[in-house]
């Protein structure tokens, strides 16, 4: 389902991250490891078609985002890439609902709030659709972060350190939820993480090195 071949990225003159293959299956789950400022970040911004590398080949589902100009590669990206961002980005001037149908909205898909209120559900935050994110606790908002990276069942779904301010509950149910949800959607998951939590539960790991 995610296909990274040959990857180096560079800022300035300076490799930030490099992997020579890395595929992931559908449903399948994985971690990206390595010590602070190693290039995962940066590597899951590739993944996910936020980056262009300076060198190699990604593909996600079969599909060559290197193939794909920068508006059809925006287009693809909100259709069949799921994102969880560290901060999470949610809108504030939105609902949680709102912020859903947005994502659906900005994917060029039909508003589907029955699909919507759906996904909200399975992930025990049905209550919060029609608040503000401002009102959310901190685990209900990284809830509500999965399910706007999930409710237009992607392909991949990328996370970045989404554990990283959670209690022991909330960081698992988060991890749960994402690879549960991954199954669902038979989406790759890739999270970048340094959580132990996280290396507990999730067996595939990937691990970079600190770069030169
Ligand atoms: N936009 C940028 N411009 C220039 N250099 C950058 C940029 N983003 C990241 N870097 C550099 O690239 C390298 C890899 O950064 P990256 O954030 O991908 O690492 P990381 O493994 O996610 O780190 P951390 O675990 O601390 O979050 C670092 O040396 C960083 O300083």
């Amino acid at each position: 389902m995610l296909s990274l071949q040959a990857i180096r990225h560079r800022y300035d003159d300076r490799t930030a991250a490099r992997v020579e293959v890395l595929d992931l299956a559908a449903g399948e789950p994985a971690l990206l490891l390595g010590p602070s400022g190693s290039g995962k970040t940066t590597l899951l911004h590739i993944a996910a078609g936020l980056l262009r590398p300076s060198e190699g080949l990604v593909r996600i589902g079969g599909q060559s985002l290197t193939a794909l100009d920068d508006i059809a590669l925006d287009r693809f990206r909100g259709r069949h890439v799921g994102i969880v961002f560290q901060r999470l980005h949610l809108i504030g001037s939105l609902t949680v609902l709102q912020n859903l149908l947005a994502a659906q909205y900005g994917a060029g898909l039909p508003v589907d709030i029955g699909h919507g209120r759906a996904t909200l559900a399975a992930l025990g935050i049905e209550a919060q659709a029609d608040v503000l994110p401002a009102r959310l606790s901190q685990g209900q908002a990284q809830r509500a972060a999965v399910a706007r990276a999930t409710v237009n069942r992607p392909q991949l779904i990328v996370a970045d350190e989404p554990t990283a301010s959670l209690d022991d509950r909330n960081a698992d149910a988060v991890l749960n939820l994402l690879q549960a949800h991954a199954r669902a959607c038979e989406a790759a998951l890739l999270i970048a993480t340094h959580d132990a939590r996280a290396k507990a539960c999730i067996k595939r790991q990937i691990t970079l090195e600190a770069s030169a």
